[in-house]
Order: structure tokens, then sequence, then C-alpha cells
């Protein structure tokens, strides 16, 4: 763990818009409150934040937020340079198994991931390092993980996995 004033001004900038997602958060249960930002390769940033629901099984994270939020603004997988995430933790906030895998898929293992709290606590880690021994799309197959041949919705190149690039 390292303060938040010895990272890069890039870095720094992905914490607070991280900080800034998090206000954002719906959290009406757990009123715990956690905010994400994504950097994609071209430049754009994409917020996630909790979003609760009296069904609690609903619940989504913010990390998966950014990046399905990332997904749907036209960035593909694998083309992510860092995340930072952001909660009221006493140290670091630590992602949870879903979110875990979510990024290893869609960031790569090699995706940088800021791990932050609200008093300037700041963890550097990665996706992979986040993740040991993390369930690869390649062992779905070619059926499983591109859809049957000549099938349009699923086809090859459609939604490649991070493995694969397009
Ligand atoms: O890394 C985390 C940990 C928890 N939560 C959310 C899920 C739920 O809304 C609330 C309490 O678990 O915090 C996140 O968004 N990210």
């Amino acid at each position: 763990m390292t303060a938040a004033s010895q990272f890069r001004p890039d870095q720094l900038a992905l914490i607070e818009a991280a900080r800034a997602a998090r206000e954002r958060a719906h959290a009406p249960y757990s009123r715990f409150r956690v905010g994400a930002a994504l950097l994609g390769a071209d430049g754009r940033v994409h917020a996630g934040c909790n979003v609760e629901n009296a069904s609690y099984g609903l619940c989504n994270c913010a990390e998966r937020g950014a990046f399905f939020n990332a997904i749907a603004a036209g960035a593909r997988a694998g083309d992510f340079i860092r995340l930072a995430v952001i909660g009221a933790t006493p140290g670091p906030i630590a992602p949870c198994g879903a979110c875990r895998q979510v990024m290893h898929e869609l960031g790569g293992p090699g995706l940088e991931v800021l791990l932050a709290n609200l008093d300037g606590a700041v963890a550097v880690t990665t996706a992979g390092a986040l993740l040991p021994g993390a369930f690869d799309p390649a062992a779905l197959g070619a059926a499983g993980a591109r859809g049957a041949p000549g099938d349009a919705a699923t086809g090859a190149g459609a939604d490649a996995p991070a493995a694969r690039r397009d």
C-alpha cells in the first residue's frame, strides 16, 4: 500500500474519476458506495458505481458497471489500460470475486488496477494478480467461446474474448 501522493497525475486522475462515480452510487441497502473508472486505450474513461436493488441478488458492483458501460460505449475486450476502484474501506478496497473474473477476462491479466480508499491509501496490482488460476475462456473450446460455425450471432470475430482479440 502506498500514499496517493506518490502516484503519477494520470493515475491520480483516474482515482478521482472513480471517486466522482462513487458519489453517483445507488446503495440504499448497504449504504456502502463504491466507484470505479476504467481507462480505455483510446483515452476514454468509463465510470461505474454500484447499483443496488430491493431484490438484493440483483445488486451490481461498480467495477462490473464500469466494464459493461465501456463495452456498451464501443470499447473492446483487451483494449483497457487501467482500472481504479474506491470505497470507504480501512485500507484499499478489495474487489469481489465476480468482479475479479470480469476484470480478468475483459481487461486481461496485465490490466493495471488501482485499489483506493477515501483516505488516500492506494494499492497497485493487476487483474492477473487479483485472480490467480482464473477461469480462462479458452477452456470453453471453439464451440463454447465463439458459437457454432456459421452462427451469425456468435460466430467467429463477433465477440472474441480478450485472449483472442478481434
Ligand atoms: O468491490 C466492491 C465491493 C462491493 N461493492 C458493492 C456491492 C454492494 O452494492 C455493496 C456492498 O457489498 O458494495 C462494489 O461495488 N464493489
